[in-house]
Parts: structure tokens; sequence; C-alpha cells
């Protein structure tokens, strides 16, 4: 299903207020346990974006064309691309308290996702709420109601960030459709 897609539309989402101490250390603390299986979580992050998202497959050229969760989770490009966003997700995390790294991070990211690999910012949105989703099956002990809306809060300022770079770049819809 790509209902998310149609909802890209209004992919504007309120900016969120910075994230209060008791969050951060809920983020710190349920991330350490989710890092500890990243490499897994990494990859079941985003078969299932690949899988429920099939258009987003569409940026890489090795398997854009395979379907099956289990081809996908074999290939050596998603597999590359999921250590990138745990790595880059875990710098994060453990730099929530300066947010000029924060800034440079998502700077760095909307930067190469928008002019070298021109991928949608959409896709952002969607991915967000994937890893929210795989996180509380995996960790139902860790991501309890409030440790998940904690993570809503903080993808969203990475959303939020995502897109404003996208902005500053001139980002437009049709630098997808004219390649
Ligand atoms: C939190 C979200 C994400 C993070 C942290 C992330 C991280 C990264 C990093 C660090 C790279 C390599 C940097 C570079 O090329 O300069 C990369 C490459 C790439 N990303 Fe992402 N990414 C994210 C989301 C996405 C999404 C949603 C898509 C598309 C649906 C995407 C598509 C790509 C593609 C096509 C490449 C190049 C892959 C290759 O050369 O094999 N990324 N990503």
């Amino acid at each position: 299903m790509e209902k998310a897609q149609e909802d890209g539309k209004s992919d504007h989402l309120e900016r969120p207020g910075p994230l209060t101490d008791k969050e951060r250390v809920m983020i710190q603390d349920s991330w350490a346990k989710v890092y500890e299986n990243c490499d897994d979580a990494g990859v079941a992050i985003l078969v299932r974006l690949f899988v429920n998202f099939p258009s987003s497959k569409q940026y890489f050229s090795q398997f854009k064309h395979i379907e099956e969760a289990e081809d996908l989770e074999k290939s050596a490009q998603l597999r590359k691309h999921a250590q990138r966003v745990m790595n880059a997700l875990n710098t994060l995390v453990e730099n929530l308290e300066n947010a000029e790294k924060v800034a440079s991070v998502l700077k760095s990211l909307g930067k190469a996702h928008a002019l070298r690999h021109k991928v949608d910012p959409v896709y952002f949105k969607i991915l967000s709420g994937v890893i929210l989703e795989v996180l509380g099956e995996a960790f139902p002990q860790v991501v309890t109601p409030e440790v998940g809306a904690a993570w809503t809060k903080l993808l969203a300022t990475v959303y939020c960030g995502i897109s404003a770079v996208y902005e500053e770049v001139g980002w437009t819809k049709l630098s997808t459709s004219s390649g």
C-alpha cells in the first residue's frame, strides 16, 4: 500500500518544540537497546519501507526490481544503506544536546539526498513512520507509549530539518520527474 504517498501533498509537519530532558533521556536509553541490534534493526526497517512503499525503491539501482522481503534482505546496497541510516541516527541521538551538530548532520543528509540522490523528501516522512512501527514491534518493552511519543517528536524534528534543507537548495518536485 502506498497510502502515505497520497498524504505527501500535505507533507508540512509543524516543527516540534525542543526535546525536554526527560524525552532526551528516554530516547538515549531506548536507542542503546536498539543499537545493540543495529544491523538487524536497520535491515528490518528498510525492508519494511521498501515492501510497504515500493516506489521508495526507485532510487536504488541494485534492488529496485526486487519484491520479496527475503531477497531484499540480502541486497548489499540495502544493507549498506541500513548501516548508514543507523549510524546517522546514532550520531543524532548521541548529540541531542548539541543543536549545532544536529543541524550540521541534517544539512549534509538533506543536501546529499536532494542534490545527489534526488530523493523526494516525502520518503523521509514515510521512513519516520516505518522506524516507529518496526521499533515498537521489535522492542515492545522498550518502546512504551511515552518513549514512542518522544521518538515521534525527534523524528518530526529530523524531517522538518531535512525539509528545510531541501527548500534551501531549491528542491522542486520537478527535479525527480525530469531526472
Ligand atoms: C533517516 C533517514 C536517512 C538517513 C540517515 C540516510 C543516510 C544516508 C547516507 C549517510 C548515505 C550516504 C551519503 C552520501 O551519499 O553522501 C545515503 C545514501 C543514499 N540514500 Fe539515504 N538516508 C536516509 C533516508 C533515505 C531515504 C528515505 C531514501 C529513499 C527512499 C534514501 C536513499 C538514498 C540513496 C539512493 C542513497 C545512495 C545509495 C547508494 O549509493 O548505494 N535515503 N543515505
